[in-house]
C-alpha cells in the first residue's frame, strides 16, 4: 500500500462556454455514436470565463465506493456520458503510466471513484452550451486529479472531453477554436478522405465483432466497457492496452485554437436570455432527429468539406 493511499484529494477547474459560428450538427455514423465524431469541422468563439463558466470540483479518496455527482447543488445520477469520460480519462492515465520508466507513486493510482460537484453560473440545458463548459470542466478536473497537465497533454485532452459532449472540445481553449472532424483530413481531397474513412469503417466493425468474442480485447480497446481502473487493475489494463487503430481514429477528431483571446480585443457578445427553462429536446437528441428526418448525412458531409476547403 502506498503512503498516499488514505489521502483525500480535491481539485477545482473552471471552463468557459463557446458559441459556434459554423455549427456541429450531426455525428459521423461510421463510428460508435457515443464517441461524438462529428460529420463536419466547426468553428467557435470562446466567451470570457470571468462572465460565463462552469466550475467543477472533484474529490477523490480510495475509500469512496461509488461515483457521486451534484449539479447546481442538486444530487443527480451520473449520466452514461459522464461515466464514459471518467473511464476514458482513467484509461488514458493508465496507458500513460505504462509508457513511463518510473511508475506514478502519487495518490492518483489509488483512485477509483469520485465525488463531483459542478455548477454553471448560467441556465443549464437551455441552449447556452452548458454541455460544452460542463464536460470541458469535468475532463480538465479529472485529468488534473490524475496529475495530467492540460498543456502537456496536447490533443489528447480534447479527444477525451469529446466523449462527454462534442462541443466541449472547443471549450478547452480560449479565443477562436476549430474542431476538426478528422485532423488528418485537413488538407486532403474529399476522395482521399473517403478512402481513409472506408479503412476506418473496417476497424470500427472489427472492434464491434470482437466485442462479443473477447473480454480482454474489449477492455483494452474500449474504455467504455472496461471497469474503472486503479491499483492492481492498473497493471492489468496497462498490459493489454495497445493503442488500437480504432482508438487512434477516435483521437483524430480534436479541437485546436485558431486565434487566441487577444486577437479581437474589442469584440463583445450580447446574450439575451428569453427563457432559462430546460429545453425539451437536447442537442444530442435534436441531431439524431435531424439526421433521420431532414438531411442525408453524406450530402451534408460533402457540403461542409467543400465549405472548409474554400474557407
Ligand atoms: N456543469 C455540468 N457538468 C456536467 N454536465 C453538464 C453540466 N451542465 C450541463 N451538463 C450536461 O449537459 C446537458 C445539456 O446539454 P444540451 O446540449 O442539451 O444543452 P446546452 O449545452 O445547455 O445547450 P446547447 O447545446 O443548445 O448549446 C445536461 O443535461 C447535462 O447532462
Ligand atoms: C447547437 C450546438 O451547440 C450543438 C452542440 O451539441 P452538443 O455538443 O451538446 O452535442 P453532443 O456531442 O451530443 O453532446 C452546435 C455547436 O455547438 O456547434
Amino acid at each position: 500500500m502506498s503512503a498516499f493511499s488514505s489521502q483525500v484529494i480535491t481539485v477545482t477547474c473552471e471552463a468557459p462556454i463557446n458559441i459556434a459560428l459554423t455549427k456541429y450538427w450531426g455525428k459521423d455514423e461510421q463510428y460508435p455514436l457515443d464517441l461524438n465524431v462529428p460529420l463536419n469541422d466547426s468553428i467557435s468563439m470562446t466567451l470570457d470565463p470571468g462572465v460565463l463558466r462552469t466550475t467543477t470540483t472533484i474529490t477523490a479518496s480510495p475509500s469512496f465506493k461509488r461515483h457521486e455527482m451534484w449539479l447546481n447543488g442538486k444530487e443527480i445520477e451520473l449520466s452514461q456520458r459522464m461515466v464514459n469520460v471518467i473511464r476514458y480519462v482513467q484509461h488514458h492515465y493508465v496507458t500513460s503510466q505504462g509508457n513511463k520508466k518510473n511508475k506514478d507513486e502519487t495518490p492518483a493510482r489509488n483512485f477509483r471513484y469520485f465525488q463531483i460537484r459542478s455548477a454553471n453560473n448560467f441556465p443549464t440545458a437551455a441552449g447556452l452550451a452548458s454541455s460544452a463548459s460542463g464536460f470541458a470542466a469535468l475532463t480538465y478536473a479529472l485529468c488534473k486529479i490524475h496529475g495530467m497537465d492540460k498543456d502537456s497533454m496536447g490533443d489528447d485532452i480534447s479527444a477525451l472531453s469529446r466523449v462527454g459532449s462534442g462541443s466541449s472540445t472547443r471549450s478547452l481553449y480560449g479565443g477562436f477554436v476549430r474542431w476538426y472532424a478528422n485532423i488528418n483530413n485537413n488538407d486532403k481531397s474529399i476522395d482521399e478522405s473517403k478512402n481513409e474513412n472506408n479503412e476506418n469503417r473496417v476497424n470500427v466493425e472489427d472492434t464491434r465483432r470482437n466485442e462479443g468474442n473477447s473480454q480482454e480485447y474489449e477492455a483494452s480497446q474500449n474504455p467504455h466497457r472496461s471497469e474503472a481502473t486503479t491499483g492492481n487493475d492498473h497493471k492489468q489494463t496497462t498490459k493489454s492496452s495497445h493503442a488500437s487503430k480504432n482508438v487512434n481514429i477516435h483521437q483524430l477528431s480534436v479541437a485546436r485554437q485558431v486565434k487566441d483571446e487577444k486577437w479581437w480585443p474589442d469584440l463583445r457578445v450580447i446574450i439575451l436570455v428569453v427563457s432559462d427553462q430546460t429545453k425539451s429536446v437536447s442537442s444530442s437528441k435534436g441531431m439524431q432527429i435531424t439526421a433521420v428526418n431532414v438531411y442525408a448525412p453524406q450530402r451534408k458531409e460533402k457540403y461542409m468539406r467543400d465549405f472548409f476547403k474554400n474557407l
